[in-house]
């Protein structure tokens, strides 16, 4: 009841869209065949007493058409076919609303966890969340489908049982009373249905996790003979989940073949006590197993519809809880004022800690705009964390980041980091072409933007000499270049944009000493226009930036320039 009332909370003009146009079906359907009965029995002059039949030959006199059996055959049939047409387009809008509720939920976890904090984001297995995106979204899509569609069968139920009464007050109140007890008899499987449902979305997210870790490291697994252990571990998570889904199969099978029997039991007990106990009337009993059948067909309907809800609302609250999780977790956007860098960055007395890991004490550091920087130290010391702090990743305990004299918390954000170009340490390029790997993200640019930012990073030269240039595709991960064809490629990316700032995280340490001088030179070219700084433990790029900082205990220190020649 909860999953239905928030769908519908959640979604409020599709639903009653969708449960207008499902109602219409139902009590269209409702109208035609239950009310159709007692009619032809009074046409064809049997003794029906049901004020209903009366009522109904009545007004088909009033407006000049006499009840005769072919004028009711025909009203009949043309009920059906007004019912077929409005379940046909009910079924059109409830396939619209399902795939739009899919993309709603898909969008709004997507767009909530590029808008969280980095340390949130890490945190998040990447397998879970292709796992969210794609089967739970769906899985919660038809959740809500079958939810708008209890609720719709719920009124349905109740249109048949407001025209049965006025047939026979005592089959309908019969009717229920068989349809209640049948309800709670066979609940026992919905609720076995939703443990197993619940289960295999647990399943599932750990299952998806651990495979997209093991498919990112397959080379060195395979390399190792090790990719058994992965299967293994697999092998295992895979079978739990193939025991879910054998429960819930069985216990939707299960209802659906114990409905049948149990309904017929039931029905076959009020019929002997109707004809042989209380000596009723045939034209009555008929009505009564008319009855019956239409009320607890409907009841049964229902039943199984909640069922399958039982199935895939867990899916909705699984990716419910990640999406409200990652906007609590939503990057806090305090600064408003628009980013310039004219005149350099400065870090005061910056203080900043991973949980109780202390990175930096007090750090300092004075970049002027228009300079190369390359910032050294041992590994762990903090050097990836200082572009974190840069770019806004990461915020300092204390201390300040000062750009151009403003504090970079005053500052918008997202503006800041249009002013920036960076490179990541590890170069994970797309399976796409390279015009859309340089271009990703940045809509105004085009190929000559691309073309252009490849000959600053020194890659135009062999995406030129491949046959598609720079339609070629580079293959899952980038796994069809070399890792320095790759470097080059994250290096165009970040310069496509013509940023302010450059932030460049190892950029050569998969380049060979030719492509590494290139790249070098380069860096110190767009240093008269750009702002650079490098985090590298190559004696190349320390040689050709122009200042040097080291990186330990905590603080920076700016080296000499015979100091710097003596790191190396
Ligand atoms: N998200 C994180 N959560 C907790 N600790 C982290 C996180 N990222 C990094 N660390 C820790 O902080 C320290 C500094 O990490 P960082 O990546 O900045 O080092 P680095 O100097 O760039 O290292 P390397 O040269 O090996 O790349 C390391 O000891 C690392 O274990």
């Amino acid at each position: 009841m909860r999953t239905l009332l928030t769908y519908i909370t959640v979604f409020p003009r599709r639903s009653a869209f969708v449960l207008i146009a499902l109602l219409l079906a139902g009590v269209a359907e409702a109208l035609s065949l239950t009310a159709l009965l007692p009619l032809l029995s009074v046409a064809v002059g049997e003794a029906d007493e049901s004020s209903i039949g009366r009522f109904m030959v009545q007004n088909l006199q009033r407006i000049g058409i006499e009840p005769t059996i072919d004028i009711i055959l025909m009203i009949i049939v043309s009920g059906m076919l007004i019912k077929g047409m409005i379940l046909l387009l009910t079924n059109r809008q409830v396939g619209y609303t399902v795939a739009h509720v899919a993309t709603a939920l898909r969008l709004n976890l997507i767009k909530a966890l590029l808008a969280s904090r980095w340390q949130y984001y890490l945190r998040q297995p990447v397998g879970a969340l292709a796992n969210s995106v794609a089967t739970e979204a769906y899985r919660a899509a038809n959740g809500f489908e079958h939810s708008v569609d209890v609720l719709a069968l719920s009124i349905v139920v109740l249109v048949h049982i407001i025209v049965a009464l006025f047939i026979s007050w005592q089959a309908t109140i019969g009717s229920l009373l068989i349809g209640i007890i049948l309800f709670f008899v066979l609940n026992r499987l919905v609720r076995a249905t939703r443990r197993a449902g619940t289960k295999q979305t647990h399943l599932l997210r750990h299952l998806l996790s651990y495979l997209s870790d093991v498919l990112s490291s397959v080379k060195s697994l395979k390399a190792m003979a090790r990719d058994n252990v992965a299967d293994a571990i697999l092998h295992d998570q895979s079978c739990q989940l193939e025991k879910a889904t054998r429960k819930e199969v069985i216990s939707r099978a299960a209802l659906l073949a114990l409905q049948e029997p149990i309904l017929a039991t039931l029905t076959a007990s009020g019929l002997y006590l109707a004809l042989v106990v209380w000596n009723l009337s045939l034209p009555e009993v008929m009505v009564m197993v008319f009855l019956l059948t239409r009320i607890l067909g409907v009841l049964n309907k229902i039943q199984r519809r909640y069922q399958q809800l039982a199935v895939q609302e867990s899916a909705y609250w699984a990716l419910r809880t990640a999406f409200d999780e990652a906007q609590a977790a939503a990057e806090r956007t305090t600064g408003t004022l628009a980013p310039t860098l004219q005149q350099g960055i400065s870090l005061r007395h910056i203080a900043f800690d991973y949980d109780r890991k202390s990175i930096f004490n007090d750090l300092n550091i004075d970049i002027p705009i228009k300079t190369f920087t390359a910032v050294i130290g041992s590994s762990g010391v903090g050097k990836s964390t200082l572009l974190d702090l840069l770019c806004g990743l990461a915020e300092p305990k204390s201390g300040e980041i000062l750009i151009d004299g403003v504090a970079l918390h005053n500052i918008e954000l997202r503006q800041w980091r249009h002013l920036i170009g960076y490179v990541s340490q590890d170069t994970v390029l797309l399976h796409d072409t390279i015009l859309n790997n340089v271009l990703v993200g940045a809509s105004a640019l085009n190929s000559a933007d691309a073309e252009r930012a490849l000959q600053q990073a020194g890659a135009w030269d062999f995406v030129n000499s491949f046959p598609e240039g720079l339609q070629t595709v580079v293959g899952e991960r980038g796994g069809m270049l070399s890792g320095g064809q790759r470097q080059r490629i994250a290096i165009a990316r970040a310069l496509a944009h013509q940023p302010l700032l450059l932030l460049l995280d190892e950029p050569t340490s998969a380049l060979d000493p030719e492509s590494e001088k290139t790249i070098c030179e380069t860096l110190q070219r767009l240093a008269r226009d750009y702002t650079i700084i490098a985090v590298s433990h190559q004696p190349a790029v320390i040689n050709a930036a122009d200042r040097v900082f080291i990186l330990s205990n905590g603080q920076a220190e700016l080296l000499t320039h015979t100091q710097n020649k003596n790191t190396h």
